[in-house]
């Protein structure tokens, strides 16, 4: 049996000011370290371990998955970073506020843009963003906006390039992402339509586990920990894109 745990980045800063973050580089709060770290607690007495951890460009990605590491004292493990595990681009609304969005343009309009599959918000203005110019991104294509497919155009090859031969070789892979990262695979491993999707929320710092058969077709998953707590948690994911 294979396995693959993902975990999405423990609260950052910008997750505390409900704002859209998007591929803008947002560090952890106080609170995000605190769950990465509990994550990591949780894995380590489960019994899980890891050889190989995958992550994004992003750094409430990456010290999140510091964090886990830390804590299940495998600090040593290889970590391969990659802009494809990165957050959905969130084009013109990257920066503002999720609630305030929601009052100017209706509850409606902001869950179209935040869950729909395929309508992406507004995009960036070519030429006003600095991600383009950014060292990390250097030979990529750089988005001005992306929808969940867009999203999935990219993550799927990562899975079917990169992860999903290293779990068949033997490793035992830890991935630290994103909301949308995740949302993009999860919809893959289980087959989710592209309406369904629209209501599938990731909780922050909650190791997720996926098991597959010897055809690596996922054969069962789950969260680690509270279920009551990660229900409240997915709840109030899905509540911050209304107005108040
Ligand atoms: O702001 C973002 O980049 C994402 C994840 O934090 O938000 P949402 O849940 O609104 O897609």
């Amino acid at each position: 049996m294979y396995k693959l745990v993902m975990i999405r980045h423990g609260q950052s800063a910008w997750n505390l000011e409900n704002r859209f973050s998007g591929w803008a580089d947002v560090d952890l709060s106080e609170q995000g370290v605190a769950e990465a770290r509990e994550a990591g607690r949780l894995l380590k007495e489960a019994g899980f371990t890891f050889n190989l951890a995958h992550t994004s460009y992003l750094k409430r990605a990456v010290r999140t998955l510091w964090h886990v590491q830390d804590a299940m004292d495998l600090m040593w493990v290889p970590v391969v970073t990659d802009w494809r595990l990165n957050e959905r681009h969130y084009g013109a609304l990257t920066g503002l506020n999720k609630a305030e969005t929601a009052a100017k343009y209706g509850n409606e309009q902001v869950h179209v843009w935040r869950r729909s599959y395929d309508t992406p918000p507004p995009a960036l203005e070519a030429g006003t963003t600095s991600f383009a110019d950014d060292d990390r991104y250097k030979g990529i294509d750089v988005p001005l906006t992306e929808c969940l497919k867009d999203t999935v155009a990219r993550v799927l090859p990562y899975w079917h390039d990169v992860l999903a031969p290293a779990i068949r070789a033997g490793h035992n892979v830890l991935m630290a992402a994103h909301g949308n990262s995740m949302r993009a695979l999860v919809k893959y491993f289980d087959g989710i339509s592209d309406d369904d999707i629209a209501e599938l929320n990731i909780p922050n710092g909650i190791p997720l586990v996926y098991e597959f058969d010897a055809d690596m077709k996922p054969v069962k998953h789950y969260y680690l920990g509270d279920q009551a707590e990660i229900e409240a948690k997915m709840a109030a994911v899905a509540n911050q894109g209304k107005a108040k």
